[in-house]
């Protein structure tokens, strides 16, 4: 199966520096790849320069091919010859525009998506494979709206503070959907519905909504583009942790709908877990380890993955000491039921958005389009080796030479809270159903060696 995006001997350097070194990796369509690693690893970096969109002063070698040459043209309008063209606002999502792009400070750089507008690929060719580390700009930007879309740490300086969200939800969808009218505002309606926010939400400035919407915002203006590659810097690092869970929850949910592949950047190995199928671990530029999360997480083969894997684990442990003692779950002597007993109340989500199934809950803003009294502006501040991803064929990786739990796993099983519930990480979104990879974080913790 071809490769949507095919990394090879990437290696990226600051004059002489050396910042990514020899990063190669396949995701293959349909895939999910989380490329974990500390702050300053080269995660950033890495996305950057698949979707060609290093900053100035870096320079990239080796290869990243995006290849659009396996989309389904009949519901892909790049294929078709309707492709993206440029960053249309001063605020898109287009780092390099920004001059912020690779501030370590900036850390996710600016929210939002690659890159917004369209234009037609005369001799359409929306669908070729383009290498991104040497191919024109002009090719550059057809293959970040044809085949990949960006979703980055901060979404609000994604978004222009000046345009009603439905507008700019609306821009791809016209010039690259070249939906008018009713078909168009029926489409933003949808793609709002799709992340679950309120018709209404498109009257909204982005500054009226709080960070977990703007973040579905700027998702919803990624998927526009139709994607077949989505890649995820950090998507939810910069929300409260129940707003986090929501977001990885919708992310995953549109992935698996839309049957997009996802590169999933994040320093939280129990995010990782939970969303991606295979792993890359980075670490000072170079990937250390690579293979299905299971294995990597159920018996890290790396020092510094186990020292992941470890941290984790001990978050889960810390989490087992200060569970409250367990609450009986019968009826209480009144008949008054018990606390726990009953169905948990739906209610909408902790960022404001509905609950699925719930009325839409209108936004803040009213009707005609000025704030809602009483809403708050939400202040924001702004190895070397070849690995082959998930869904691209099964990849070797040895496991502890000798079969033994990994160094620094704690002896006390963290798989639930002494009552019974399930442990949840505090600072992270790995709360909630997690993959396989994911409950190896925890299964392991008991001292067995999973593979
Ligand atoms: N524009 C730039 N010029 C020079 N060095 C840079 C630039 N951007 C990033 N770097 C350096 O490259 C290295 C990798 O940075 P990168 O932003 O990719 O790390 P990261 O793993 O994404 O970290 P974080 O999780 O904190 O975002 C760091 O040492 C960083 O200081």
């Amino acid at each position: 199966m071809t490769a949507l995006l095919s990394v090879a001997g990437l290696t990226i350097r600051d004059g002489a520096r050396e910042l990514v070194h020899d990063v190669s990796f396949d995701v293959a369509p349909g895939a999910r790849i989380g490329l974990i690693g500390e702050s300053g690893s080269g995660k950033s970096l890495t996305a950057l320069a698949v979707t060609g969109l290093l900053p100035p002063g870096l320079t990239a070698t080796g290869s990243a091919v995006l290849d659009g040459s396996a989309r389904d043209t009949a519901a892909d309008p790049a294929a078709r010859g309707v492709v993206q063209d440029s960053v249309e606002h001063g605020l898109a999502g287009d780092p390099a525009a920004h001059g912020t792009a690779g501030d370590p400070a900036a850390h996710g750089l600016v929210g939002g998506i690659a890159a917004r507008g369209t234009t037609e690929d005369p001799a359409g060719r929306g669908g070729a494979a383009v290498d991104m580390v040497v191919a024109p700009e002009r090719q550059r930007i057809r293959a970040r709206g044809g085949v990949a879309a960006v979703v980055f740490q901060e979404p609000l300086t994604a978004l222009d503070p000046l345009m009603r969200v439905g507008k700019q939800i609306a821009e791809p969808l016209r010039r690259w959907r070249r939906l008018r009218g009713a078909a168009l505002d029926a489409a933003v309606a949808a793609a709002l519905d799709e992340v679950r926010l309120p018709a209404d939400a498109a009257r909204s400035f982005p500054h009226e909504l709080s960070g977990g919407q703007r973040q579905r915002v700027a998702i919803a203006m990624a998927l526009a583009c139709r994607p077949r590659l989505l890649i995820a810097d950090e998507p939810t690092t910069a929300l409260d942790v129940t707003v986090q869970a929501e977001i990885l929850d919708l992310l995953d949910g549109l992935v698996r709908d839309r049957g997009m592949a996802l590169l999933f950047i994040t320093h939280d190995l129990p995010v990782a877990a939970r969303i991606a199928d295979h792993l890359l671990v980075l670490r000072d530029g170079r990937v250390v380890e690579s293979g299905p999360a299971a294995s990597v997480i159920g018996s890290p083969s790396h020092e510094y993955t186990r020292t992941l894997v470890a941290g984790a684990r001990r978050f889960d442990a810390a989490l087992d000491l200060a569970a409250p003692p367990a609450i009986p779950l019968s009826a209480g002597e009144d008949g008054t039921p018990a606390v726990g007993s009953g169905p948990a109340p739906r209610s909408a989500a902790s960022d404001g958005a509905p609950a699925a199934g719930s009325d839409p809950t209108p936004p803040s803003a009213t009707s005609d389009g000025t704030p809602a009294a009483g809403s708050d502006p939400a202040p924001r501040s702004g190895a070397g080796d070849r690995t082959t991803a998930a869904g691209s064929g099964p990849t070797p990786r040895s496991a502890a030479s000798d079969g033994t739990p990994a160094a620094g796993s704690d002896p006390a099983p963290p798989s639930a809270a002494s009552n019974g519930t399930p442990a949840a990480g505090p600072g992270r979104a790995g709360a909630g159903p997690l993959t396989s990879a994911g409950d190896e974080i925890r299964k392991s913790s008991d001292g067995n060696a999973h593979d």
